[in-house]
């Protein structure tokens, strides 16, 4: 699996942690910045973690800002993203269960990097359910 990541200055040092978190998990990762804590705008990031995963350059995307909603409002954006703001486990688990949320957003400055670490793992490990859920989806697609 690929992993497109982002984040703007608000969120760059949890993107960092969940970096390594990957990169120790042995998944491949497409960061697209932000590089340091210099202030830059989130909707350029959110835009282009989304292109990545709906053009298929990676297969999924994790987006960071201050408290992830900027960002992924932008992922959002991008027809074929069904990213979302997770703020614990469960809501992670509950994404992918019944949305195939193929994009995560979390907040730097509102979870900490434990919790984090602990979504990112419920977001990768929990698979969809598909059946009734599925039908939903697909009206997300095709709107
Ligand atoms: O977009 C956001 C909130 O929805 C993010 O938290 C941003 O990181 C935040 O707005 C950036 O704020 P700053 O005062 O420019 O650091």
């Amino acid at each position: 699996m690929k992993i497109a990541i982002a984040s703007d200055h608000g969120g760059y040092q949890l993107k960092e942690e969940v970096k390594k978190y990957l990169e120790d998990r042995g998944i491949e990762i497409l960061d697209l910045g932000t590089n340091s804590e210099e202030s830059v705008d989130y909707p350029e990031y959110g835009h282009a973690c989304g292109e990545a995963v709906a053009s298929g350059k990676a297969d999924r995307g994790i987006v960071c800002c201050g408290t992830g909603i900027g960002i992924s409002i932008a992922a959002n954006k991008v027809k074929g993203v069904r990213c979302a703001l997770c703020t614990d486990v469960n809501m992670a688990v509950m994404t992918r269960k019944h949305n195939d949320a193929n994009m995560l957003a979390m907040g730097g400055r509102t979870t900490d990097t434990k919790t984090a670490l602990e979504i990112t793992a419920a977001w990768l490990d929990t698979e969809f359910e598909g059946g009734r859920h599925q039908r939903r989806v697909d009206m997300l697609n095709r709107y």
